[in-house]
């Protein structure tokens, strides 16, 4: 819905002119019909800037003001209160569409859905005590676009009838209930042909096949699928296979292909062949056709026909089938593969799987056959469970692909924790670990990375990608696949044979326009569970998102006005406002309990932030063992209870402790990261708490650039039904003790070393390592290079004045000092150093 932020934001209070204000209230309430503004804001969307907050006031005016409605709402006519509601601020949004004036029907609380006959959106009344029922089959069939508290608004897309049918929705169930014509018959087209088409890989080859012989006549006349079509000879037991080279018309069983005829050889290499009657070309497409045997791959269909793709066009092939509105489903009958090994897995007695959990694999095994597809699920819900239990249903061999080394370890580390696979059965593939399962069947866990990228391969590396392209796999399991860059993911699917594929995230959004690419790269939507719905329930922790603007000081703003772009950025991020509503938010959580991660993109910053105000961080250039330490610390020690993390902390990070995240600097408009980073505290611990809310707080510079991006970044939580406070005044921030910057010369000192800074420090991209790597620090060198930036504080510390000496005092790393703290060495170590000491002196001493 447009304008959705605005209409929460509007929600809250912020102050703007208005006639007859009380002098002392510091509030304005734009939603209330009776405040009408002198005039609309600039553009709809956007709301006043210098809205300040005061929550008790506003309780009192709210509760002043609705009386006062009450008295003026009587004795009103319908017209009367329409031209009053003309000039609300809510109409000026809707414009012409404001229907507010309209009588509702008399049987209006049984009807909660409306469906647009234009562009088949369709608006559900979230609060109707009827609309969970709807819900479910809502989701089934169309795209969740938004779902806050009480309007959810979906759409029915082509992709979303896909998915609807390869769960097994016929046309008619779709349109059972009353609908306008023009969507029946936009449901009639677009699911007329799904579901006919299947891929299925058989012997270690893959094969398009359908029970509609003209499906497969008319998807080969056309020149890609045409190309991609491997002629072979080829017989075995399973499959009959008919080409052009062989001398005999297919046959199925019973089933005599009408038109088909012996043809001649000469046709194999041409790919035509001649034919007699008007209809030649297409009865000679047709006779190249596969007949397999029905009971084979087909129980229930009377006849199925297939025939051979080469394995590197499926890619095309899929996708030319997605273009021609005949999607290919993949569905494995593991049940029946007596080719495949059979792998000894499943769920340990103790796991018990959630019924969201429950209900996503349903969609994937309806049918008694895997389906391939993608599951969403919000972040910290269970997705690897999710994965595991369906490695546990399938049952045979079962490739698993992440996106970090780290996550390998963690796959596989649950991997054993929920079910019965023993260490044997299960190895890991990575730049540092190169293992093969032992025995027939078993689980390789790696990164996309080590299977997709072909260049300067290890020997070792070799022989195993070798091990992993050989053979057949059951299940491939692909993790955070709204990540993947689609080349990589193409190359994973040409080169990995596997029968069927799920694919898991809890962000199907991507800034650039490649989701749609993993409809056919993997398969449609299978489930998709709603946030609110978790929240409520208590599998994911309830969290109260706000905006807090910080006003940026003249100096800072000055500059920005005056700087490029990428300095922008850090002065945007630098503001001592934003400095001191950080220091505010971090004391103001810390006293509550709770434990808070601050995440800034840049690094500089979070470097600057972090040892201004004594917090130990990690970034992607922070060693292993200090990551481990300032992680175990932020877990266990109560006197560790903020940490700072670059990005590399988004994914990969489970630490159920956090209770609170504080935004300081992030990857632009990204919604992905905006979600992932909410992800951090979904699994809060104490989620199950007696009234608990988890805290998200995005700090944001005024009238700069980050507001434009954080409205963006914030739209798919919004979409998820999570409503942004927009936070302008904190209250009791100014009288705080040890409030950093607080003096004018303290800011400009600030600045100036900002200025100093280099015009590199400013990029997000600086933490280069961490954007590629992952929080446990299994990232070296060796695998990305050296380190693009070295940071010289000391001396621009030095040029900006920081040689003071309560900065100084303050501007030691917390994290050095933890490290000196550390349990002592052992002596041998101890000695060691020593003894390394003793060598560089003698060096130096030496003048080497
Ligand atoms: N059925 C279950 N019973 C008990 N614990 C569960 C269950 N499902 C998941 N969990 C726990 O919930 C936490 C989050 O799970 P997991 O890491 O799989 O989430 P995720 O969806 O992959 O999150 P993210 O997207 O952030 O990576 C883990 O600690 C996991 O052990």
């Amino acid at each position: 819905m447009s304008n959705k932020r605005a209409a929460e934001a509007s929600s809250f209070p912020v102050k703007r002119p208005r006639k007859n204000a009380d002098q002392d209230a510091d509030i304005f309430i734009d939603n209330e019909d009776d405040v009408i503004p002198p005039s609309p804001p600039e553009s709809p969307s956007l709301l006043p800037r210098g809205a300040t907050i005061n929550f008790s006031a506003l309780t009192r005016r709210l509760a002043e003001e609705k009386r006062a409605k009450d008295r003026d709402v009587s004795g009103l006519t319908s017209l009367e209160m329409h031209r009053r509601q003309q000039d609300t601020l809510v109409s000026h949004i809707f414009n012409e569409q404001d229907f507010s004036w309209l009588h509702l029907k008399a049987d209006h609380t049984s009807r909660p859905i409306w469906i647009s006959p234009d562009d088949g959106h369709i608006i559900l009344e979230a609060f109707s005590p009827i609309a969970e029922q709807a819900q479910d089959f809502l989701t089934a069939i169309s795209e969740p676009v938004s779902r806050p508290a009480f309007i959810h608004e979906y759409k029915l897309t082509s992709y979303s009838l896909y998915a609807a049918v390869s769960v097994g929705l016929q046309t008619e169930d779709i349109i059972e209930v009353p609908v306008p014509d023009s969507i029946t018959s936009f449901i009639r087209d677009q699911t007329l042909s799904y579901g006919k088409v299947k891929l299925v890989l058989k012997h270690n080859k893959y094969y398009v096949e359908s029970s509609h012989p003209e499906t497969l006549q008319l998807l080969l006349k056309d020149r890609v699928i045409r190309e991609a079509r491997l002629f072979s000879i080829q017989q075995d037991n399973s499959i009959k296979a008919t080409t052009f080279t062989t001398s005999k018309a297919p046959v199925k069983g019973n089933l005599v292909i009408p038109g088909a005829r012996e043809p001649k050889k000469d046709d194999s290499t041409s790919g035509r062949m001649p034919g007699s009657g008007s209809n030649a070309a297409d009865t000679n497409l047709f006779t190249s056709v596969v007949g397999v045997e029905s009971d084979d791959i087909e129980e229930d269909d009377d006849s199925v026909h297939a025939f051979e793709i080469h394995d590197s066009k499926i890619d095309e092939v899929k996708k030319r089938c997605d273009e021609l509105k005949y999607p290919m489903l993949e569905e494995y009958d593991f049940r029946n593969d007596t080719v495949n090994a059979n792998l000894d897995i499943d769920l340990k007695p103790a796991t018990v799987i959630r019924p969201y959990q429950e209900t996503s694999l349903s969609k994937m095994f309806g049918n008694g056959r895997a389906r391939s597809g993608i599951i969403v699920l919000p972040c910290g819900a269970g997705k690897t469970l999710v994965g595991i239990t369906a490695a546990c249903t399938i049952k045979k061999s079962c490739l698993v692909l992440c996106t970090s080394s780290v996550s390998v370890m963690q796959w596989k580390q649950q991997f054993m924790q929920w079910s019965n696979i023993t260490d044997r059965q299960i190895a890991v593939f990575t730049a540092d670990q190169k293992e093969k399962f032992a025995g027939d069947s078993g689980i390789v866990v790696s990164t996309y990375s080590m299977v997709a990228n072909t260049h300067n391969r290890s020997h070792e590396s070799k022989k195993m990608m070798e091990f992993l392209t050989s053979r057949e796999w059951g299940f491939i399991l692909l993790d955070e696949v709204h990540v993947v860059p689609a080349a990589m993911f193409r190359r994973v699917v040409t080169t990995i044979k596997a029968h069927s594929k799920l694919g898991l995230t809890a962000t199907l959004v991507r800034e650039d326009d490649k989701i749609a690419d993993l409809n056919y790269m993997i398969g449609p939507k299978l489930y998709e569970a709603n946030w609110m719905d978790l929240a409520a329930k208590g599998h994911i922790a309830n969290v109260q998102c706000a905006e807090v603007w910080c006003p940026m000081t003249p100096e800072f703003y000055g500059q920005y006005l005056r700087e490029q772009s990428r300095k922008r950025m850090l002065l945007y991020c630098m503001n001592p406002n934003k400095f001191q509503a950080c220091q505010f938010l971090i004391r103001y959580h810390e006293e509550r309990g709770d434990k808070v991660i601050v995440f800034s993109d840049n690094v500089y910053a979070l470097e600057a932030y972090a040892r201004r105000l004594n917090k130990l961080y990690i970034h992607g250039g922070t060693g292993q063992v200090e990551r481990m330490r300032i992680l175990s610390h932020f877990q266990h020690s109560p006197k560790v209870n903020t940490i700072f993390l670059s990005k590399v902390g988004d994914t990969s990070i489970d630490l159920p402790e956090a209770t609170c995240l504080i935004q300081i600097s992030s990857h632009f408009g990204s919604r992905r990261q905006e979600a992932q980073r909410l992800g951090r505290i979904l699994r809060a611990k104490r989620r199950n708490d007696e009234g608990f809310n988890a805290f998200f707080y995005s700090l944001v510079s005024k009238d700069t650039q980050e507001m434009y991006y954080s409205t963006k970044r914030q739209q798919f939580l919004i979409d998820q039904g999570y409503a942004f406070k927009v936070i302008t005044h904190l209250d009791g921030l100014t009288e705080m003790p040890d409030l950093v910057y607080k003096t004018r010369d303290e800011q400009i000192e600030l600045l100036q070393s900002v200025l100093l800074a280099n015009e590199s420090e400013a990029e997000l991209g600086s933490d280069i390592r961490a954007s590629e790597g992952d929080l446990a620090g299994t990232v070296t060198s060796k695998d990305f290079g050296p380190t693009k930036f070295q940071r010289t504080t000391g001396s621009l510390n030095a040029l900006s004045g920081a040689q003071h000496m309560s900065y100084i005092e303050q501007n030691k790393s917390a994290n050095k000092k933890l490290a000196r703290e550390a349990a002592p060495r052992h002596k041998l170590f101890a000695k060691r150093e020593k003894d390394k000491a003793a060598a560089r002196k003698d060096a130096r001493a030496s003048g080497r």
